[in-house]
């Protein structure tokens, strides 16, 4: 008997009051663990959406996703897979436009792929065309027409949702460009200061941003105005249509190429370039169709001088800086309120400027001048020399192309050596691509709510964590209480 006492007081587990506690810290763990599971996030599950960019110099897929719950609330939109489709743009498919639609295929059988099946009948597929199709289109409306209905026909054959194809104005590219940069840099929903939008295509470029001193009474056709997260903002974009780097190089040739066929010494070419190009091609486009010289039926002998002063002169022309009814201009009478804040600069500013190395936003303007007047003036041997692995059309043309970079800023939209430094050139933002297609789905998808989202009391963390220390308190009172209750708790054993 008294063994088995000794027993029981040694074995604390027999006590009345212990059983109490292991209870009491039960409960304790039990609704913690409830506080943690079930508030937690639950596993993700995504949706998705696909863009088709038909640019004027190719196309490319975007596949976007975003946390399925979330999808008009806190989560963001991110790109998850691009494709490059192969060969050039739509709109130079206007004599074979069934091509336009194949050309499309292997792209659209990767999406088929990187968007989970389930998914595919809700995941919503768009195609814009930019500057390239709005040519096509005002040349030759019905070749348009025929290269739209035959991409339709090649988009509609996949399982997604497919939401139409069209032109997108140069107003909508440069305001979902604007739209993209700052969704991305979570700027929109805090309500911080924007960035502009640079954007540099082929065959047009777009300038668009927020300007305390804009009057949009001065010019209504530059002005879209937003109402997002609950701030209101009043954007000002302009879309030069022809004044994307290839439509200004043929403007910069035909201008060169006035007088007739024969031979011209380009000083945005480096020295020792020399190919034979062809006069109709070089035509072919409403940007310069009116100004082809009328002898200009055959070829003519491109040989580079390479001179960044003299090219500057020469891509100066494609501008017009005379006449402007409004306040302030930028160039060809288009109004340009002040500018303001920083700027991201993509798609083209960002592959020239990158490959140049001249994407440095400290490195003052006359030290980016003075770098590719350098540039310009290496021979064109060395330069096939030291990148052997850069497409020979592309290596041509990076010292015009800087030049003409850094005259559209300066002279054209009137950048200053102060304010060049707030232009960052940018490819990416947190893994998405900057371009218009993001701002577009967004858009489309009513995934920006014009009001601020209610958001939680408290975040999940805050929450879980005031629930451990209420718990903790609780046991701790708990256990002081007992003292008080059962005062035998108070005492060491007694064993007898
Ligand atoms: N250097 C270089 N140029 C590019 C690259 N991709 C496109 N470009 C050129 O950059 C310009 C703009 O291209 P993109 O942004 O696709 O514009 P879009 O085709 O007009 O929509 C065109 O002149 C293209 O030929 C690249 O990877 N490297």
């Amino acid at each position: 008997m008294s063994a088995q006492r000794e027993m029981k007081e040694k074995n604390p587990w027999h006590t009345p009051v212990t059983i109490i506690t292991v209870i009491g810290v039960i409960a304790i763990v039990a609704l913690v663990t409830v506080a943690v599971l079930q508030n937690r996030p639950v596993l993700q599950k995504y949706k998705y959406g696909i863009v088709l960019d038909a640019g004027s110099s190719h196309t490319a897929l975007y596949i976007y996703e975003w946390p399925a719950e979330k999808d008009n609330n806190t989560g963001r939109a991110e790109q998850k897979y691009v494709c490059k489709v192969k060969g050039k743009g739509i709109s130079s498919y206007a004599n074979t436009p069934v091509k336009a639609g194949e050309s499309l295929n292997e792209c659209m059988q990767e999406a088929k792929m990187q968007v989970p099946t389930k998914r595919h009948h809700e995941t919503p597929l768009y195609l814009g065309a930019t500057a390239g199709m709005r040519l096509l289109n005002m040349e030759n409306s019905s070749a348009s027409d025929k290269v739209f209905q035959a991409v339709e026909k090649a988009l509609q054959r996949f399982p997604f949702s497919y939401q139409g194809a069209r032109i997108l104005s140069g107003q909508e590219e440069g305001a979902f460009g604007w739209v993209t940069v700052n969704y991305l840099d979570d700027r929109l929903k805090q309500g911080l200061e924007t960035t502009g939008a640079l954007d540099l295509g082929g065959a047009s470029t777009q300038i668009s941003f927020v300007s305390k001193n804009y009057d949009i009474s001065e010019s209504p056709s530059n002005s879209v105005t937003f109402r997002l997260y609950g701030n209101d903002y009043n954007l000002y974009t302009h879309s030069f249509l022809c004044y994307g780097k290839d439509q200004v190089l043929r403007m910069a040739l035909a201008h060169q190429t006035k007088s007739g066929p024969g031979t011209i010494l380009d000083p945005c070419f480096h020295p020792g370039y020399l190919e034979l190009k062809d006069y109709s091609l070089l035509y072919d486009s409403p940007c310069v169709s009116d100004r082809k010289p009328q002898n200009a039926t055959g070829t003519f002998n491109h040989s580079g001088a390479g001179n960044f002063k003299q090219c500057q002169e020469v891509v100066k022309k494609v501008f017009n800086f005379t006449s402007c009814k409004y306040s302030r201009c930028s160039f060809n009478g288009v109004f340009q309120p002040p500018l303001q804040g920083p700027f991201g600069a993509f798609s083209a500013y960002y592959y020239v400027m990158d490959f140049l190395k001249l994407t440095d936003a400290t490195m003052p303007l006359k030290d980016v001048k003075e770098k590719l007047a350098n540039y310009c003036a290496t021979p064109w041997n060395e330069i096939v020399k030291q990148h052997p692995e850069v497409p020979i059309k592309y290596l041509a043309e990076y010292c015009f192309s800087g030049t003409y970079i850094i005259t559209l800023l300066t002279d054209g939209y009137n950048f200053t050596s102060e304010s060049y430094s707030n232009i960052n050139f940018i490819k990416k933002i947190k893994n998405s691509d900057a371009g218009w297609t993001l701002g577009y789905m967004l858009n489309l998808t009513n995934m920006i709510p014009a009001e601020a989202p209610d958001s939680p009391p408290l975040p999940h963390a805050g929450y879980v964590t005031i629930i451990t220390i209420s718990a903790l308190i609780l046991f701790v009172l708990f256990i002081l209480s007992l003292r008080f209750i059962c005062p035998s708790f108070q005492k060491t054993p007694h064993i007898v």
